[in-house]
C-alpha cells in the first residue's frame, strides 16, 4: 500500500520481542525524514538495537507497521529490507580482516550486477572515505578500529541504500577516533544517505544528529531536535549523564 509520506523510513506502533519473552518494543514509532542523521538514545536495554533489526527484517514486529518512502514493507525479511533501501551496520566489528579493504567493500556490492553501476559506487566510497581508495589492496585487519569503520561504512554504502542503521558505531573507539567515526556519519548524510542511529555515547551522537528520540520502556518518551534535547537539564541528567562542565559547546556539529 503506497501513502503520501516525507518520510524514508517509518515504524509505527510497533510491537516487538524476541522469542517467549516479554516484549521489548511496546508501541514504538519513529520517522528518518531524507538527509537526516536520527539518533536513539536512553538506558541500556531500553530497546534500542531492537529498532535496528526490526527495521532492517531480522526481527519481524508482531504488530505495527513499517514504511519505506511511504510503502508498506512489514514482514520484509533482511534480503527484501536492504533490496527496499535499508542498510544495517551491526555492532561490533564486522570487517573480514583476512580479506583487502577493497574485497571487503565489494561484498556490499554483490546484489548489484551492473558493472559501471558497481565502478561509481566504489568511486563515491572512496571519495566519501579517501582511506578506503588509499588502503584498497591492503589487508583489513593492517588497518585502525577507526579505519575499518569507515570500510563498514563503505560497504553499507554499495548498495546506495535510503537509509542506513548504525548500531553503536563508536563501540571501543577511543575518543579522537569516535569523534572522527561521527564525522564521517554527517559525511554520509551531506552525501544523501539517512542515517539512523543508536550510540551508547548518546552526547556525542546527539552533537551530529538532527533529530533525537530518548527510548524508554520500548517506545519513544521524547522526540525533536537533537539540540533541544541536548540544551534540556532535565534530560542531560536522566539520559545523558548530567550537563556538560562549563566550556564545553553542547550544540557543536561535525
Ligand atoms: N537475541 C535476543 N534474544 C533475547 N533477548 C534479547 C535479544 N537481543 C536483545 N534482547 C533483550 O531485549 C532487550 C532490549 O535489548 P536491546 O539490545 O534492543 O537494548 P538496547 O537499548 O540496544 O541496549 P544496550 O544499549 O544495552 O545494547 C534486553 O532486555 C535484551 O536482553
Amino acid at each position: 500500500m503506497e501513502s503520501e509520506s516525507k518520510n524514508l523510513l517509518e515504524l509505527h506502533d510497533i510491537e516487538a520481542g524476541y522469542g517467549r519473552a516479554a516484549l521489548v518494543l511496546r508501541g514504538l514509532s519513529v520517522v528518518v525524514p531524507p538527509s537526516s542523521v536520527v539518533c536513539l538514545v536512553g538506558p541500556n536495554g531500553a530497546g534500542k538495537s531492537t529498532v535496528l533489526k526490526v527495521a532492517s527484517g531480522m526481527l519481524v514486529p508482531r504488530s505495527g507497521s513499517i514504511r519505506i518512502d511511504g510503502r508498506d514493507v512489514t514482514g520484509d525479511g533482511p534480503q527484501r529490507m536492504l533490496q527496499n533501501g535499508l542498510a544495517h551496520v551491526l555492532q561490533g566489528h564486522s570487517v573480514f580482516r583476512e580479506m583487502t579493504v577493497g574485497e571487503n567493500v565489494m561484498l556490499g556490492a554483490f546484489t548489484v550486477s551492473d558493472e559501471k553501476v558497481v565502478r561509481e559506487r566504489v568511486e563515491f566510497v572512496q571519495n566519501l572515505f579517501p582511506i578506503v581508495g588509499e588502503r584498497w589492496k591492503q589487508l583489513a585487519g593492517l588497518l585502525s578500529g577507526g579505519q575499518q569503520k569507515q570500510v563498514e561504512f563503505a560497504r553499507s554504502l554499495m548498495v546506495s541504500p535510503k537509509v542506513v542503521l548504525l548500531d553503536e558505531p563508536s563501540m571501543g573507539l577511543d575518543p579522537k577516533t569516535t569523534a572522527k567515526v561521527f564525522e564521517q556519519v554527517a559525511r554520509m548524510r551531506d552525501a544523501g544517505t539517512a542515517v539512523l542511529l543508536v550510540e551508547q555515547n548518546a552526547r556525542r551522537a546527539l552533537e551530529t544528529a538532527d533529530i533525537g528520540c530518548v527510548l524508554d520502556l520500548g517506545r519513544v518518551h521524547i522526540s525533536g531536535p537533537a539540540a533541544e534535547l541536548l540544551a534540556d537539564p532535565t534530560l542531560a541528567d536522566l539520559y545523558l549523564g548530567g550537563q556538560p562542565s562549563s566550556g564545553t559547546d553542547a550544540s557543536t556539529r561535525s
